[in-house]
């Protein structure tokens, strides 16, 4: 895929060294973006090998709702939020949670009888808020909006958390008949996470653009803060000397959205070269 090729590029070119929280230094770029059109075929990265089982599974888990990785870990077998949750699993109110529950308070009139007399006053009530089944029903009934926006910062649950959230604001918009999708991301390891992130964003957009009968359009990404770690450059330049196969096809069974289990993803003509292996920093 020659817009991820060119990010590497511009990142290692670029890019100026600095420190950060987990010990290992990186090479840093601010606010670099790439879009790749869907209709093109199914963004995988395509000079190594990716493990898209891992990445419908990430996708599927943030589906589901939860504060814990133990459909991830213990279920499936997939491995790659294991050095942020503690020993039952738990990461807190990330990405599951903020998707499909996002805590907020409101208030209602409640009336109160005692001795003294009866009075109403506002009570607050805990109540969840599922952004993805709103982007769904938006698209529906006013397909037109701007406001399709799927957020995931929430400051006042910051030290709940197990890490914040990377990628955290996604709009998506329907321009000429095709669903779109922007992700706004403020950390990126363009190593390890941003090729998990482009495809599982990918796959989200087509998920929801089967659900509201909109074709895939453009997927536009930028990345805040956009870091190669140093102990990645050598696997990088590596992976730059390759030459990329043709997108391979992602084929979605028509099922609603809380239905969906791995097996609805199927793809199709992956070519790749080999897995590259990038240790990563927790
Ligand atoms: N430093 C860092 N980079 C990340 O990309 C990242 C984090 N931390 N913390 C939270 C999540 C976890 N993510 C991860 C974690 C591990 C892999 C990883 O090891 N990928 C392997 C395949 C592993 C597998 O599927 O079993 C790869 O080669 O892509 C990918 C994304 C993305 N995020
Ligand atoms: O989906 C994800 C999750 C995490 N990352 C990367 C970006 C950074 O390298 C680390 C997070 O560290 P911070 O210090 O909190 O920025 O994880 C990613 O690329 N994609």
């Amino acid at each position: 895929m020659k817009a991820y090729h060119q990010l590497v590029a511009r990142v290692l070119e670029h890019g100026v060294k600095k420190e950060n929280r987990t010990g290992t230094d990186a090479i840093s770029s601010f606010a670099e973006s790439y879009r790749v059109d869907l209709s093109e075929g199914f963004p995988l990265l395509t000079t190594k090998k990716m493990m898209f089982r891992s990445i419908i599974l990430e996708l599927l888990w943030y589906l589901r709702g939860e504060s814990h990785i133990r459909w991830l870990r213990d279920e499936n077998d997939c491995h790659i939020w294991d050095a942020w949750a503690d020993e039952e699993g738990n990461v807190g109110p990330i990405y599951p949670v903020l998707w499909r529950r996002f805590p907020f308070t409101c208030y209602e009139e409640v009336d109160f009888e005692g001795v003294g007399g009866a009075f109403k006053n506002d009570m607050p009530t805990r109540k969840e808020f599922d952004q993805i089944q709103y982007i769904i029903d938006q698209i529906k009934e006013n397909p037109t909006s701007r406001r399709l926006v799927l957020s995931a910062w929430h400051p006042g649950l910051l030290d709940q958390m197990a890490l914040p959230p990377c990628h955290i604001m996604a709009i998506f918009n329907i321009t000429d008949g095709k669903l779109n999708c922007h992700l706004t991301q403020r950390s990126g390891d363009i190593a390890l996470g941003i090729p998990f992130n482009l495809a599982c964003y990918a796959a989200l957009t087509m998920i929801i653009a089967r659900q509201t009968g909109y074709e895939p359009g453009i997927f536009a990404h930028t990345i805040v803060d956009a870091h190669i770690y140093e102990n990645h450059v050598d696997g990088l330049k590596k992976q730059l000397e390759r030459e990329p196969f043709p997108l391979p096809t992602l084929e979605i069974a028509d099922k609603s959205l809380d239905k969906l289990s791995l097996e609805d993803f199927t793809l199709h003509n992956y070519q790749h070269h080999e897995a590259i292996r990038f240790e990563v920093a927790v």
